[in-house]
């Protein structure tokens, strides 16, 4: 099996982090796809995620899943004991609810303030110099205030529980976790305002699936 990817980007490293809980890399080759070069963009790998973003797992039968938490269902089943996604109907929901936030407010914020209100991946790719850039900023200015309310909201959840969805790590940890990884990247970290926060991040980052991932992502 392959997982197509680029090293160093927060999306990648959910998936990094995914296959170090459930010790499963040895069982995969990862493919670098080279964002920089905008490779993602071409016909080979849009075949392949019509999406053109990474991460992308490739099964030995040819077949393609994009996204993450979708990737993280498959690897977190294929032993049959989910640690990941959650066991019961109840922690499965619970689970599911926390992912969807940590992705909307979180990932997906982050991503859009990056793209849309930073040079992001450079001038080609995201055509920062057009005549609509400034609108498109101003919105991505606006992704920013949507992440730091999450980052506010999870500190609220962190100051009544261990992890995002409740006493044990989930999926839900690795999203907020890696959207933080991204927001660091562009300057903005988690500071004294988020007390909770703070704890569950230096906690997080001190798992060995999270330490020790190979230096991959
Ligand atoms: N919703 C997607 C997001 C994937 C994503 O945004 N990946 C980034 C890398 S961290 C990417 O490929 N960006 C390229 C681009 O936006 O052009 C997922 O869960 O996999």
């Amino acid at each position: 099996m392959k997982i197509y990817d680029m090293p160093g980007f927060p999306n990648p490293a959910r998936i990094h982090i995914v296959l170090a809980e459930k010790d499963l890399a040895a069982q995969f080759e990862f493919v670098k796809v080279d964002l920089f070069a905008a490779e993602h963009k071409q016909p080979a790998f849009l075949a392949k995620n019509p999406g053109g973003v990474v991460p992308v797992l490739e099964l030995d039968d040819g077949t393609h899943i994009a996204e993450c938490i979708a990737i993280t269902e498959y690897l977190d089943n294929l032993d049959g004991h989910p640690t990941l996604t959650g066991a019961t109907p109840r922690d499965k929901a619970l689970i599911h609810m926390m992912q969807k936030r940590a992705d909307d407010w979180m990932i997906d914020g982050i991503g859009a303030y990056f793209h849309h209100a930073t040079p992001g991946l450079g001038a080609t790719l995201e055509a920062y110099k057009s005549p609509e850039w400034a609108g498109r900023k101003e919105w991505g200015e606006r992704q920013l205030e949507k992440f730091k309310n999450g980052m506010r909201y999870f500190d609220s959840v962190l100051a009544q529980q261990a992890y995002i969805a409740g006493p044990r790590f989930s999926v839900a940890d690795i999203t907020v976790y890696c959207a933080l990884l991204h927001a660091a990247f562009v300057g903005i970290t988690v500071t004294d305002d988020y007390p909770a926060l703070a704890a569950w991040q230096a906690g997080v980052a001190d798992r060995p699936s999270v330490k020790n991932r190979g230096g991959q992502s």
